[in-house]
């Protein structure tokens, strides 16, 4: 399952609302950051916003510069990204500027949605029922295998950014705090209560534009069991890069491995042959850094660029057994281990069979094949 990288974009006042409730759209961000919403439209292949959103604001979601258009459109990209809202209800004014404004328009909604939306809308955007209910991976595999997005800004509401935070579907926030007040408990707030993954996100950056200040963060807890979140992405990525640090070998392969804890701290990572061990694997270098009474160790993920090891000249156990050994039951990697050093060679299979979890990313196959390409086709 192939998902686009999702960006999670809104403005706050200081008392964490995302509007008031007067009649009019309430303007957080100022001009320059307004500039810089529309950088980053113009960077996405998709702006999504929730019906309420439309049916509040009114919303055009365009590109406005023109530089930028004409800098799509000489890259090969439409002028304007795709247009996205999600809506249970089908009740969409087909008056709204969204529908007569900017390029394609796609609705996503359920069975008995699609019926009312496709009444009301008639051909001017591709209706897509998900079934009884709407499922938000089904959207973003819909999306990126049917109309190839690659890349999805969200633009609110609150409900619809509370879902994609809470299922570990969002890559990065880019929050704007702005310096003011709502105060009025029935405005609408950037995120609901309910159960969230734990643990802290990662601010990547920090912005003054303006009086306005942008937060950037990134989701860090890993995904449970066999659904990956996007954070998942994120350490298999971290694990890969360190497989190109790996020493060269003719006789052996460079792989990265990471231990997350499963409220997103890293706890330990290795990659091959690393210090002074010449036989060392990844995730035996990565483990043999935590203490193996570490409580966090049993609801762990080791991401490994390349599926543990089932068996090995060089030492007693194979990585299988040590992942295993230590209590982890959740193992995320890149790519299924080639016949090139040992026949039918299956660490996964010595996983499961002991009731730990192996998710395959194959989206990251090539990175993880990158450093060892002298040893496979
Ligand atoms: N400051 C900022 O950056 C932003 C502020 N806003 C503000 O946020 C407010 C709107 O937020 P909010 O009311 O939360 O609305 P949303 O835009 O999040 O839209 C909610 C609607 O989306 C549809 N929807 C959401 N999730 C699902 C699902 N899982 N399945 C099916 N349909 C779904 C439903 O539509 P339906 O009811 O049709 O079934 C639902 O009522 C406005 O006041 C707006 O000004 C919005 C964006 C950014
Ligand atoms: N009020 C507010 C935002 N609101 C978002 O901007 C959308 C309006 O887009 P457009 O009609 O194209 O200008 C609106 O629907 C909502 O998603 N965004 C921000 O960055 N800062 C703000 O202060």
């Amino acid at each position: 399952m192939s998902y686009p990288y999702v960006l999670l974009s809104a403005a706050v006042s200081l008392d964490g609302y995302l509007d008031d409730t007067g009649p009019e759209r309430l303007l957080l961000s100022g001009p320059a950051d307004f500039d810089r919403v529309d950088e980053v439209r113009a960077a996405s292949d998709a702006i999504l916003v929730g019906a309420g959103t439309i049916r509040a604001d009114n919303p055009r979601l365009l590109v406005n510069s023109a530089e930028r258009r004409a800098a799509r459109v000489a890259e090969g990209r439409p002028a304007y990204p795709l247009k996205v809202t999600v809506t249970a209800s089908g009740d969409l004014d087909p008056a709204a500027k969204f529908w007569h404004t900017g390029g394609e328009k796609a609705v996503y909604t359920t069975d008995a949605g699609a019926e009312r939306a496709a009444r009301l809308l008639g051909d001017s955007a591709e209706i897509v029922p998900l079934g009884p209910e709407l499922d938000w991976r089904a959207l973003l595999e819909h999306l990126y295998v049917v109309h190839g997005v690659r890349r999805l800004m969200v633009e609110g509401g609150g409900t619809v950014h509370t879902q994609l935070l809470r299922q570990g579907l969002a890559d990065e926030l880019q929050l704007v705090l702005a310096p003011l007040l709502v105060g009025d408990p029935a405005a609408p707030r950037l995120f609901g209560p309910g159960a969230y993954q734990s643990g802290r996100l990662r601010l990547t950056e920090t912005r003054r534009i303006e009086d306005v200040v942008l937060m950037r963060y990134e989701p860090t807890a890993p995904g449970a069991g066999a659904v990956p979140a996007a954070a998942d992405r994120h350490w298999l990525r971290i694990a890969c890069e360190l497989a190109a640090l790996c020493p060269p070998s003719k006789t052996a392969f460079s792989v990265g491995a990471v231990v997350v804890a499963a409220d997103g701290t890293e706890l330990a990572r290795g990659h091959s042959r690393e210090g002074d061990d010449p036989v060392v694997h990844a995730e035996e270098a990565a483990l043999a850094k935590i203490d193996p009474a570490d409580p966090r160790l049993a609801a762990a993920t080791v991401y490994s660029s390349l599926e543990p090891c089932a068996r090995r000249a060089s030492r007693p156990a194979p990585c299988a057994e040590l992942i295993l050994r230590a209590g982890v039951r959740r193992v995320v990697t890149a790519w299924r281990e080639p016949d090139t050093f040992v026949e039918a060679a299956d660490g996964s299979g010595i996983l499961a069979r002991a009731g730990a979890e192996v998710v395959v990313l194959p989206e990251y196959e090539a990175q993880a094949k990158a450093p060892n390409g002298h040893l496979v086709r």
